[in-house]
């Protein structure tokens, strides 16, 4: 049973702290915004928005095991566990949420990491989500110029901002990343 907004921001809010669903709020108004400016459903992006970070405070086992018990993509265990709260958002907004939408599971699924081919709503989620007005990192500025020229240049300026900081601190890098930014740089050119 598909549950109405309201109910889904009741559930969301309430298994998070207020920052994080002050966050939330920030990635709902932004991919709204988005949404219009390119073409995407402003709707599903609002959804998606909402449910995007459902997971981010589940503890690790927890995650560890949705992902192993339901067939979801274990190599992600191998990767950053920061990784994990999309996968496992993804499945729970379907599960336990009753989202039936492909795209938005997608979006869901795919906000932190990217992914090659994105499509419009994962786009729109995921910059959402870089440049939403409660972000105050260093070059988030030149983030919300570049989603001004194309979902797609934001997008790039975005993953090389989390490239750049993940080297800079000798961390590894989730390859998926590295190939959305070169498939979005790819799309630029064609
Ligand atoms: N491609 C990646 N490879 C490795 N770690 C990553 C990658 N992308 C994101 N991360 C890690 O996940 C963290 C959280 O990303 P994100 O989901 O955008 O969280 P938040 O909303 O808390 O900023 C990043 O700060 C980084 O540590």
């Amino acid at each position: 049973m598909a549950l109405s907004r309201e109910e889904l921001i009741q559930a969301v809010s309430s298994q998070m702290p207020a920052k994080r669903w002050k966050h939330t709020q920030g990635v709902m108004e932004s991919a709204v915004i988005l949404a219009e400016k390119y073409g995407a459903d402003p709707v599903k992006a609002d959804i998606a928005a909402i449910l995007h970070d459902v997971a981010k405070y589940w503890p690790v086992a927890e995650m560890e095991a949705v992902i192993r018990d339901n067939g979801l993509n274990a190599e992600l265990l191998s990767h950053d566990k920061q990784l994990w709260h999309s996968e496992v958002g993804a499945f729970v907004a379907e599960r336990d949420y009753g989202v039936s939408d492909s795209e938005i599971i997608n979006a869901i699924r795919w906000h932190t990491s990217g992914r090659v081919g994105m499509s419009l709503l994962d786009k729109v989620v995921c910059l959402a989500d870089y440049i939403e007005p409660g972000r105050d990192f260093p070059g988030v500025e030149h983030i919300r110029e570049q989603a001004q020229r194309s979902l797609e240049e934001g997008l790039i300026a975005g993953f090389d901002s989390t490239i750049s900081l993940l080297l800079s601190q000798r961390r590894v890098i989730y390859p998926l990343t590295v190939l959305s930014r070169n498939d979005l740089i790819a799309q630029l050119h064609n």
